[in-house]
């Protein structure tokens, strides 16, 4: 509102002007709308506060049954004619989105996506997030708030942040694609079990298992050094190019096998969870399963919980919520106190093992049960783009504990 109406248009003029000189801003999407996802609000969120924002000539659809998105992207979508797409709903409608965009990207360029060896060729469509599922995990984790307008915002302006994918491939078959998280025992059961409160009790798992795995070598950053995931991240930006490069190399002189890429190694044991979080996994509580993890450095970080008391796997559960990782010694010594002992120790004893449980569990990936248990994961670095920036970090404005900004 603005009495003044020359100044009005002044900063009308001015912003269209701003807009304007950015070339990345996408001209025409494809929007897919879940109407039945979170609290059924994905028409209303698009129409009352996405809608009014987008300039004319989207097109949008509502989906008509589980995996329309997916299916469409995968085969009809004229995605030529579009410069992104948009998903209106939740995590399980992103991973429709990408499961049909990577699908259709390595057909039409002729990669075998059924093939686990095969380097996927990266997606150009940007992807956009309008958060209308429950818990909008990878909109929180890409722009760092769950709000419809910030979403529709980082589309209009056409930012970009570069993300991993990691492939799932049983065999020769393919699975899934996951940017989250991958988890065997405990979170696959915490999926699968829920109502019957089996994961209460770890101690009833007798996973035995090999987990094989390539250590990332030669790029900068590790789960524990401390350096979060923010906008512009320059451990993902470093770690990008190299790896690109890398491919590059690979291409040149198809003859050199992965023998530089290091050696694998192999570990065996009783296991209670197997997880790999590509990406922290944080929504505003807790601080997420990996806090270091990153969204594009092309590695996903691999979290192997052995055999342990009920007791210690509480704890490391709780751990999750804290602000440093499962290192952090000041949740160690508060857990010492005789008090939550005592909690933790009544939860145990109303959760006894149950002898007769099966020894197996179910992968959980990025929210969905894999029928398979033996897997190949791989990870392609950056091998979709999303409109957004990343987390940014409050800016002093802020900071309301800060007299100036105020
Ligand atoms: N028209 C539809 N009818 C039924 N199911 C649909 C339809 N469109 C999409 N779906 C499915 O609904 C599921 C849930 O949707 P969505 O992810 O949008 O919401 P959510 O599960 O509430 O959110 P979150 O995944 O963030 O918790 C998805 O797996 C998607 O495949």
């Amino acid at each position: 509102m603005c009495p003044d109406e020359a100044l009005c248009q002044r900063w009308v003029s001015s912003i269209r002007e701003q807009l304007n000189a950015i070339a990345s801003r996408p001209k025409r999407l494809l929007v897919y709308i879940n109407p039945y996802g979170g609290k059924r609000q994905g028409k209303h969120i698009y129409e009352q506060k996405v809608a009014p924002l987008f300039a004319q000539g989207h097109l949008h659809t509502l989906t008509e049954y589980a995996n329309y998105a997916r299916d469409h992207l995968k085969t009809e979508a004229e995605l030529k004619t579009f410069d992104g797409v948009v998903c209106v709903g939740g995590d399980g409608m992103f991973s429709e989105i990408i499961h049909g965009l990577i699908w259709r990207t390595q057909i039409d360029g002729g990669v075998d996506p059924n093939c686990p060896e095969e380097s996927l060729l990266p997606c150009s469509l940007r992807i956009g997030i309008i958060p209308a599922g429950s818990t909008d995990c990878i909109c929180f984790a890409t722009v760092g708030t769950n709000d419809p307008v910030t979403s529709a915002l980082h589309i209009i302006v056409g930012d970009s942040q570069p993300m991993d994918v990691c492939s799932v491939h049983h065999n020769n078959t393919f699975l899934r694609y996951s940017v989250s998280l991958l988890g065997y025992g405990f979170y696959g059961d915490v999926l699968t079990d829920s109502e019957r409160k089996r994961w209460m009790g770890p101690a009833r798992y007798d996973l035995s298992g090999t987990v094989s795995y390539l250590p990332a070598r030669g790029i900068v950053g590790t789960p524990r050094d401390a350096a979060r995931c923010r906008s512009g991240c320059v451990v993902c930006q470093h770690n990008g190019q190299l790896l690109s490069e890398k491919a590059e190399r690979y291409k040149v002189d198809e003859a050199s096998d992965n023998e530089s890429d290091g050696e694998w190694r192999t570990i065996r044991g009783k296991f209670l969870a197997i997880n790999a979080a590509s990406m922290s996994c944080a929504c505003p509580l807790p601080q997420g399963l990996s806090h270091f993890a990153h969204l594009a450095d092309g590695t996903t970080d691999l979290i192997l919980v052995r055999k342990c008391s009920r007791f210690n796997f509480l704890r490391h559960l709780l751990r999750h919520t804290s602000k440093d990782d499962q290192s952090d010694s000041d949740l160690e010594l508060d857990l010492q106190e005789h008090g939550k002992r005592q909690i933790f120790s009544q939860i145990c004893r109303d959760h006894p093992a149950c002898s007769c449980a099966p020894a197996y569990s179910s992968w959980n990936c990025d929210g969905e049960i894999l029928t398979h248990t033996a897997i190949d994961v791989r990870v392609h670095c950056q091998l979709i783009k999303l409109f957004a920036r990343g987390i940014e970090e409050p800016t002093v404005f802020e900071d309301l504990t800060n007299p100036c900004a105020i």
